[in-house]
């Protein structure tokens, strides 16, 4: 039996949206989202937390090296989001809101397969402002 740890690792990126629905009128996304569906969109400085957990490893002390946990979100997260408009270009997004969480759903689909084996994603946490935060733990209802 092995005693599960869980690391994780904390990054930041900047990012233009729009809350907006193509399956809603345009006055519909009005009173649904507000200011956030203003036309030409508004910005976050996003902070996304990844957590991943697994045994400790004997020799290297270390659930997964966290240099390579970096290079994971760099690849997973600040390469398609980083000083993006999510909506324009970020493929997933042309049919999803990009809602806290809805991003927090393309990061899990995007780090869960890159995970070393015996390592588990947990948690991956979204902050869109100080205030308003999202995360996800692969619950399916
Ligand atoms: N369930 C969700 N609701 C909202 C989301 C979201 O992603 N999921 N996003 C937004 C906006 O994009 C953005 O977060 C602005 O929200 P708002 O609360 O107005 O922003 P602040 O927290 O900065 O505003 P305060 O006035 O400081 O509360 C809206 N809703
Ligand atoms: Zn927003």
């Amino acid at each position: 039996m092995s005693r599960i740890v869980y690391v994780t690792r904390t990054d930041h990126f900047s990012a233009a949206h729009r809350l907006h629905s193509s399956a809603l009128s345009d006055e519909e996304n009005r009173q649904i989202f507000g200011k956030c569906n203003h036309q030409n969109g508004h910005g976050h400085n996003y902070k996304v937390e990844v957590t991943v957990k697994g045994a400790v490893h004997p020799t290297t002390g270390m659930v997964m090296n966290l240099v390579d946990l970096k290079e994971i979100m760099r690849e997973s997260i600040m390469e398609p989001m980083d000083h993006k408009n999510l909506d324009l270009d970020v493929a997933y997004f042309a049919s999803v809101a990009s809602t806290a969480e809805n991003i927090c759903l393309f990061i899990w689909d995007q780090v869960v397969n890159r995970l070393p084996g015996g390592v588990t994603l947990y948690e991956v946490r979204l902050y869109e402002t100080e205030k308003n935060v999202a995360f996800y733990r692969g619950d399916i209802a």
